[in-house]
């Protein structure tokens, strides 16, 4: 270890404003050819070179005339103008013919002969004409300094005579990922290995801010080897980000490089995630020490190298925010600035914001987040119920089109979700797995439009129903049957062990991977363990929790355990063996008023439709005789 395990705890705004005074910036400017300027950032006023139209020119096809010959023409006074003295045929942007001061339009004149036509209506001076300047006169301003420009930019300018424009220098972003075990994505992965993606996200950010990236090649953990990199590359960039090794760690050599060609200014910033980052200057250039962690890195991208490198170029879209209303309450280190990724519906004409997985490593937690939100340091964090800004990462359109679904989890909903963007690519469906139970609190909260559930009342040996009139009592439901489906024990094919029911688990000592509590599966389980007469204290692994079948699937697959309990087409998934225990109802339930919803409409047919029918087959061990049919409660 070494001193660098202290780092600061710099407050952010303060942190950029100290790091972009000292870097002082300067911006430069290219010319470009206007038709290829979509995107980019204008460094000064553009301003008209010639009117447009550049001529006084006709407005609709038809006839050239002068306006005081036409007067007294009516439908009961006709006159009779003729070609050359009185008239010339004009087509739409023709120039006019001088000494011609009205345009009438072909469908007011009758012809008479070749050479005269008859009209019954006067046109006024300037009729149908579109006078020089008319769009743009020559030496106005078409757009303003530091403007994104758009397609109808282009075209204007154009129009304007400009064919090119002076915009800023996309700044040459260099990207050095570095790490012994991170490997680029290849066929002969082996345990240790880390898929290096990092710098392909921060390469797309950047060019997504219109500017240049460069990704250089893997420098392993060793200082000289990171040097070298960064030699290499600030000399060929105007920006260099160095990805991991920002922490304290045996291994983490970034601020010692960035101190040896350079100088850091700050290492370690209030965020979270994201704090070990480094603000470092190599001969006035940015050298940026990004986290390794993905969602850290994200983060410090979008708040930290986006701001400063934005000087540049002088422009960056700001995310859209809206007020959302939040479904769990959020507790948040008065440490740091916290960074919340939530999910994002549009219940009931109100904002309702989820909060998703915290961990620094979750990918997959920004590919499914809404938005984001921001809990100021020296804050707790929020209460449930209150009303909070967020950033928007996705439109609002594609809120309002998102059917949001809280409940238990089956991989029929990835099909139904993949297929139900393939018939219309409007409509989402978002699914979070929270367990039957964790579906009926959203409902019961209303969170959510629809749920997911397969709950057996020991009782009555009904399933569903029961629960909903317990825990949701006086609210107008619907329960739409989905599929009856196979719960069984999953093991691996190559096992040295027997199997065949659950009592063979205890009598054969097999460790087991369970579900979550509030999962019917749980449910399921602990009712199957109560008929064999089984404690859980005798059942291997029974605290073990996982939040989807899969993932029980994968750690059967990969060994961590001998068996687990869960539907058949995830041990078909799994390629893994599957020894029945029972069928189950796993249903939808959603209040009634949500019946006409477009996302849901959309969702209702493709699970009714042949061709996802014909994927549950595929799948297997789904019985889908009542599907779609409504019990109202
Ligand atoms: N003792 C301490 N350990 C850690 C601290 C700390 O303060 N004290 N901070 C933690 C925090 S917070 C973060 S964030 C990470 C920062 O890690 P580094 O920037 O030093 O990065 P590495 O340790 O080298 O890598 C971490 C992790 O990131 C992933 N990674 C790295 N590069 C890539 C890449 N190019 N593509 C995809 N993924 C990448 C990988 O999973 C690494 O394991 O440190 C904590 N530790
Ligand atoms: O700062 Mo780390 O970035 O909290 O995960």
């Amino acid at each position: 270890m070494n001193n660098k395990a202290y780092l600061t705890n710099y407050d952010i705004n303060e942190a950029l404003d100290k790091y972009i005074k000292l870097l002082n910036i300067k911006e430069s400017t290219e010319e470009t050819e206007t038709k290829d300027s979509l995107g980019r950032i204008s460094a000064e006023g553009v301003y008209a070179k010639i009117s447009n139209p550049f001529y006084n020119c006709s407005a609709m096809d038809g006839i050239a005339v002068k306006a005081v010959k036409t007067h007294g023409a009516n439908e009961k006074n006709h006159i009779i103008l003729e070609k050359g003295t009185d008239y010339e045929e004009v087509d739409t942007g023709d120039p006019i013919p001088e000494s011609f001061d009205a345009v009438i339009m072909v469908e007011d004149i009758i012809k008479e002969s070749e050479t005269s036509v008859k009209i019954h209506k006067s046109a006024a001076r300037w009729e149908n004409i579109r006078s020089l300047g008319e769009d743009i006169v020559e030496s106005t301003l078409i757009i303003g300094k530091n403007h994104k420009i758009r397609p109808v930019d282009i075209g204007a300018m154009i129009a304007g005579g400009i064919s090119k424009v002076h915009v800023y220098k996309k700044p040459l972003v260099g990207i050095i990922p570095t790490g012994d075990e991170i490997v680029e994505l290849n066929d002969n992965l082996k345990i240790g290995d880390i898929i290096e993606f990092n710098s392909k996200m921060f390469a797309a950010q950047v060019n997504e801010w219109g500017m240049e990236s460069k990704v250089y090649g893997i420098a392993k953990d060793k200082k000289e080897d990171i040097i070298a990199a960064l030699e290499k590359a600030y000399k060929e960039c105007d920006v260099v980000i160095i990805n991991a090794g920002s922490s304290a760690g045996r291994e983490d050599y970034t601020y010692d490089a960035v101190s040896a060609l350079g100088k850091v200014h700050i290492h370690g910033i209030a965020i979270k995630p994201g704090k070990p980052a480094i603000l470092g200057e190599i001969n006035g250039k940015p050298v940026i020490g990004v986290p390794g962690y993905p969602v850290s890195a994200y983060f410090v991208m979008e708040n930290i190298v986006k701001p400063v490198i934005s000087k540049y170029i002088n422009f960056f879209d700001e995310k859209e925010e809206i007020e959302a209303v939040l479904s769990r309450r959020v507790m948040s280190s008065l440490k740091y600035l916290e960074f919340i990724r939530v999910k994002i519906g549009l219940v009931d004409e109100k904002y309702i914001a989820t909060p998703l997985q915290r961990g620094a490593g979750t990918t997959m937690s920004l590919v499914n987040c809404d938005g984001v939100l921001e809990v100021p340091q020296n804050y707790e964090g929020y209460e449930k119920g209150e009303t909070v800004k967020l950033k928007l990462l996705k439109t609002q359109k594609e809120i309002k089109n998102t059917l949001v679904l809280i409940g238990s989890h089956d991989p029929i909903l990835d099909t139904a979700s993949d297929m139900m963007k393939n018939r219309n690519f409007r409509y989402t469906l978002s699914s979070a797995h929270v367990g039957s139970m964790g579906g009926i609190t959203a409902l019961r909260n209303e969170e959510c439009h629809i749920s997911t559930m397969h709950l057996l009342d020991e009782e009555t040996g009904e399933y569903n129903i029961p629960f909903i009139k317990k825990y949701i009592p006086g609210k107008e439901l619907v329960l739409i049957k989905f599929v009856k489906r196979t719960q069984g024990i999953m093991v691996r094919k190559d096992r040295k062990f027997s199997v065949s029911s659950i009592e063979d688990i205890k009598n054969n000592n097999l460790s087991f991977v369970n579900r979550q509590k509030g999962s019917g599966t749980r449910l399921l389980f602990d009712y199957e363990l109560k008929k064999a007469g089984i404690n859980p204290e005798e059942i291997t692994g029974y605290e073990r929790e996982e939040l989807t079948h899969l993932a029980v699937a994968a750690a059967v697959k990969n060994g961590d355990a001998d068996c687990g309990i869960g539907v058949y087409s995830a041990a078909n998934i799994m390629n893994l063996d599957f020894i029945p225990i029972g069928d189950e109802h796993y249903d939808l339930v959603m209040p009634v008023k949500y019946l006409g919803l477009e996302s849901f409409l959309e969702f209702l047919n493709t699970i009714k439709s042949d061709e996802y029918k014909k994927q549950l087959d595929k799948m297997g061990g789904y019985a889908y005789d009542e599907l779609g049919k409504m019990i109202y409660l």
